[in-house]
C-alpha cells in the first residue's frame, strides 16, 4: 500500500497531539510536516514530541509546497480551519477537518471548491464511532418521536457552542422529524437562553465544565415515555480510529463529505 503523506495543523493542541501520535505510529502514514502559528522552522522533536521528525511551518502555502503532503489534517479553530481547508484544496491537498464551528456557507464553499478541483475533502464534526452511532440512532428515533432536545457537555476550554456534533445531530434528526415547534406556544424565557439554542424548533443545550471531555445526550419524549441516547468520549484517543479511516478514505474521494457516517460501511 502506498504511504500517505500527512501534515497536521494544530499539532500542540489536545487533538493535534493525538493526531501526531497516530500519523507517526501508523505504518501506512508518513508525517511530513506540522502547521502551527508559533515555532516557525522548529521540528516537532524540539516541542516535546519524542521520536517524531517533522518540520513546523507557520505559513500554510510554504508548508504545503515544501513538504508536499497528500492530506492536511486540521484540528485548530473555526476561522483558521476554514482558511486551511481552502488553501489545501487550492494547492491540490486533500483536507481532513475535525475542527468544528464552520457555517453552512463555509461548508458550501468548500464543497464547491472540492468539486471544481476533483479532490476529496472530509469534514467530520465527530470522529468517534460511538458518536456517529448516537447520531444515526437519533435520526432513526426521530421518525417516531418528533419532540427532542439535545444536551451536549464538553470541557470548559471549548471555543464553539453548540458543538459541531450537536449541530450535525440536529441536522440528521431533521431529515426524519416532523416539522414542529416544541414546548408550550406561549412559553417565555424569564432568563435569556434558558431554553437553549433553537434549530428548527429543536432545542440544544450546551454545558461547559472542567472534568468533562465530550458527551452528548439526545432526549426524545412522547406521551408516557422518554428515550435517551447518550455517547461519552472519556479520552481523545476515542477519535483516532475515525481520523485514520478519514485519511485513508479521502484519498479515494473526488468531492466533499460532511460527516463520518457517510464513509463508514
Ligand atoms: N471532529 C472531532 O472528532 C473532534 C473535533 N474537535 C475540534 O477540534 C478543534 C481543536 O480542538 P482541541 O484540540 O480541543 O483544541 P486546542 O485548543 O487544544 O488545539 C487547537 C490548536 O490549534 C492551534 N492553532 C491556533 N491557531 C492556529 C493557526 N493559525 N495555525 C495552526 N495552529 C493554530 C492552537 O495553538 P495555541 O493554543 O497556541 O493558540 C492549539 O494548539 C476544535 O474545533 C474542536 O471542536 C475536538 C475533538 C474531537
Ligand atoms: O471540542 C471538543 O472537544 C469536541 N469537539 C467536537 C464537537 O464540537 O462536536 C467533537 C467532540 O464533541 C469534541
Amino acid at each position: 500500500m502506498k504511504t500517505i503523506k500527512v501534515a497536521i495543523a494544530g499539532p500542540r493542541g489536545r487533538m493535534g497531539k493525538e493526531a501526531v501520535a497516530l500519523a507517526s505510529n501508523e505504518e501506512s502514514f508518513e508525517l511530513v510536516s506540522a502547521l502551527d502559528h508559533k515555532n516557525e522552522g522548529k521540528n516537532l522533536s524540539d516541542l516535546g514530541f519524542t521520536d517524531v521528525d517533522a518540520t513546523v511551518f507557520t505559513d500554510i502555502e510554504q508548508c504545503l509546497i515544501e513538504s508536499k503532503p497528500d492530506v492536511l489534517i486540521d484540528l485548530t479553530t473555526p476561522e483558521v480551519g476554514f482558511k486551511h481547508a481552502k488553501t489545501a484544496l487550492l494547492n491540490g491537498v486533500r483536507p481532513v477537518v475535525g475542527t468544528t464551528g464552520f457555517t453552512k456557507e463555509q461548508l458550501d464553499e468548500l464543497k464547491q471548491m472540492a468539486e471544481e478541483k476533483g479532490l476529496g475533502c472530509i469534514i467530520a464534526p465527530n470522529f468517534a464511532i460511538g458518536a456517529v452511532l448516537m447520531m444515526k440512532f437519533s435520526q432513526m428515533a426521530a421518525k417516531y418521536f418528533s419532540d427532542v432536545e439535545i444536551i451536549e457537555m464538553h470541557h470548559d476550554q471549548k471555543l464553539d457552542a453548540p458543538s459541531g456534533t450537536a449541530v450535525k445531530t440536529a441536522e440528521m434528526i431533521n431529515e426524519n422529524r416532523e416539522n414542529k415547534s416544541q414546548g408550550h406556544p406561549n412559553e417565555k424565557e424569564t432568563m435569556a437562553g434558558a431554553r437553549g439554542a433553537d434549530l428548527d424548533g429543536m432545542h440544544i443545550h450546551s454545558v461547559r465544565l472542567p472534568g468533562l471531555i465530550a458527551h452528548q445526550q439526545v432526549l426524545f419524549g412522547a406521551d408516557g415515555q422518554t428515550l435517551t441516547i447518550r455517547h461519552d468520549s472519556y479520552n481523545r484517543q476515542s477519535f483516532m480510529s475515525g481520523v485514520k479511516v478519514s485519511v485513508e478514505t479521502v484519498m479515494k474521494l473526488d468531492t466533499l463529505v460532511y460527516g463520518l457516517e457517510n464513509i463508514l460501511d
